[in-house]
Formats: structure tokens, C-alpha cells, sequence
């Protein structure tokens, strides 16, 4: 192993900065030995924890449609969005709370939403507070739109979008269009984004995204985040998704019914 004190080497040859370990009675400039880098197997992806339990009548509820805190630009755009559907060029994908009420068996089932898992951008109840938003996915299956109205739960710099916000409202949007280009699960592997402009609180933004390129189970997508007329570019991004097999992962939005 190369790499000299409080820092090692990784296979591809990089040097990672490394803590520096201290035990009592051992002289501080005593180096430290670093154990040999094995190879870790790769940790299992995260499973479901949740068991469904048909119980009552309560089905989920699609949240992607206007809410009280939804101001008068988001309405006014999301209308806009609507009349594309009609022609059948884009469709609205429903919008659920958690990624489970995706699944077309669960929508069937009817299920106690109680506690549980939650889907990111859907986990602050109060409207208007966190990311309101509804995505329309083009008829090509190869491009995503999502109208998103920015809540004040998002706030980084004052006054302004946090940037991780801004990066969620980009991973769903382009997951969105990978997970319909694939027609299965994928999953982000990649995600690379410059932010151009500072997002305020309360803006209507609106991210297109498309796939770019489908090399087996890689797609390659870009997305762009405008204000809704067009005149400011707030950010631009570049994904790679992988095509997984798992269950475990979200559905493609086509085995995603209309209700
Ligand atoms: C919103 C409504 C949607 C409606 C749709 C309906 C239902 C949806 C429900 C909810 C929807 C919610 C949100 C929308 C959807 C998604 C957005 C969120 C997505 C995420 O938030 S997801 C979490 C973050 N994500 C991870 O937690 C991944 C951790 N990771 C892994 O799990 C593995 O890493 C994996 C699987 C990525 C690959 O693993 P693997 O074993 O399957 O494949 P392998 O490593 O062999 O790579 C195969 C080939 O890809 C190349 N490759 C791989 N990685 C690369 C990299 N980074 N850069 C460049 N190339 C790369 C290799 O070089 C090789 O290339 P080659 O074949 O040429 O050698």
C-alpha cells in the first residue's frame, strides 16, 4: 500500500484523506498502521420494510392535482400542462406519498397509509410547504415534464431553494423519464448538475427532461430547470441511470395505471 501517514490508497490509485487515529499512551507521531484494503462486498440495496395490510377503504391519495396551497402561477401553468394531455402528445403521472402506492396491486388493495416510509418530495403534509409538484411524461416515453411550486420547508440560503432541494426536484424528473424509457426499475448511478441561478422561495419552476442516450441497461438523460416562461435557466443537469432488476425499486410510471 502506497500513501504516506493519515492517508491511503484506493484502487484506482486516488489518495483519500483518512482520519487520524489516536490511542491513549501512543505517541501522537507513532504512524498508525493502516489495514490492507480488501475489496467489501457491496451492501444489499435497501428493501421495503413495509408489509401490506389491506385494511380499510382508504386509497391513496393522488397528490399531484391543484391543492389550497398551490398559488395562482402554479394553477395557471398546471392547466397549461392539462390541455397537452388532451391530445394524448403528454399525460399527467399520478403522485402518491409513498413509492409503494405506485403499485398497481396496491392501488387495487386499498391500503392503511398509517406510518411508514415516505417518498421524499412528498414527506411535509402541510400544502404548499415542501415540493408541490405533478410531472407529465410525453407520449415518446422519453421525455419528463414536472411543474414544481418551491415551498419555504425548502429554504437554504435565505430566501433561496436549498440546493439538495433543487437536486431531489432533478433526480425525480429525469427518474421519472429513466424509469419509463426503461420499462422497469433504475436507479440513479450518476447525477451532475451546475446551478446558473438561485431559485426563490415560492418560484413555479419548471424541469424538462429527456433520455439522451439507451446503451442496455445504461440511459443517459439532461434535464434543465427554467422559470416557467423561459427567461431564467436556474440549472442544468446531466444522469445516468442504471436498469436494475430489483423489485424492491420504484415501477416504470407505464405499469403505473390512470385512475
Ligand atoms: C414521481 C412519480 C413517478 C411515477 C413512477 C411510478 C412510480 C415511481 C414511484 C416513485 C418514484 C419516485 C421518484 C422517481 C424515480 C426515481 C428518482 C430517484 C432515484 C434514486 O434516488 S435511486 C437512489 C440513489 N441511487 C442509488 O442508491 C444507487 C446505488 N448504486 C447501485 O445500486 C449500483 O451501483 C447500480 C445499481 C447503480 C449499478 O450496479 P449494478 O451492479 O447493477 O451494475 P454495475 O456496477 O455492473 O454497472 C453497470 C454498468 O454501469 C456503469 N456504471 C455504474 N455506475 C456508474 C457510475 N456511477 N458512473 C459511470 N458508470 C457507471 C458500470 O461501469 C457498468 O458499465 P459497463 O457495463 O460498460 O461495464
Amino acid at each position: 500500500m502506497g500513501g504516506g501517514r493519515g492517508r491511503r490508497s484506493n484502487p484506482a490509485g486516488d489518495s483519500i484523506p483518512q482520519l487520524c487515529h489516536r490511542t491513549p499512551g501512543v505517541p501522537i507521531d507513532v504512524p498508525v498502521p493502516t489495514p490492507p484494503h480488501v475489496p467489501q462486498p457491496r451492501p444489499p440495496r435497501p428493501h421495503c420494510c413495509v408489509s401490506l395490510q389491506a385494511s380499510c377503504s382508504v386509497s391513496p391519495q393522488d397528490l399531484a392535482v391543484p391543492n389550497a396551497g398551490w398559488s395562482a402561477a402554479m394553477c395557471e401553468q398546471y392547466q397549461r400542462l392539462l390541455r397537452c394531455t388532451t391530445n394524448g402528445s403528454w399525460r399527467r403521472i399520478p403522485s402518491y406519498r409513498r413509492g409503494l402506492d405506485h403499485l398497481p396491486e396496491v392501488l387495487q388493495m386499498t391500503v392503511d397509509p398509517g406510518p411508514g416510509p415516505r417518498l421524499f418530495l412528498r414527506n411535509v403534509d402541510a400544502e404548499g410547504a415542501g415540493f408541490e409538484y405533478a410531472i407529465f411524461l410525453h407520449a415518446s416515453g422519453r421525455r419528463t415534464r414536472c411543474l414544481c411550486q418551491v415551498g419555504p420547508y425548502l429554504e437554504g440560503h435565505q430566501g433561496f431553494a436549498h440546493g439538495g432541494a433543487i437536486a431531489t426536484l432533478v433526480d425525480t424528473t429525469v427518474g421519472t423519464c429513466a424509469l419509463a424509457a426503461a420499462k422497469m426499475s433504475a436507479m440513479t448511478a450518476k447525477l451532475s448538475i451546475s446551478y446558473l441561478a438561485p431559485v426563490p422561495l415560492g418560484a413555479v419552476v419548471v424541469a424538462d427532461s429527456r433520455v439522451e442516450q439507451h446503451e442496455g441497461r445504461k440511459i443517459f438523460l439532461s434535464c434543465q430547470v427554467c422559470d416557467t416562461q423561459r427567461d431564467t435557466l436556474y440549472a442544468e443537469a446531466t444522469a445516468l441511470f442504471i436498469q436494475v432488476e430489483d423489485n424492491n425499486s420504484p415501477p416504470s410510471p407505464a405499469a403505473c395505471p390512470q385512475r
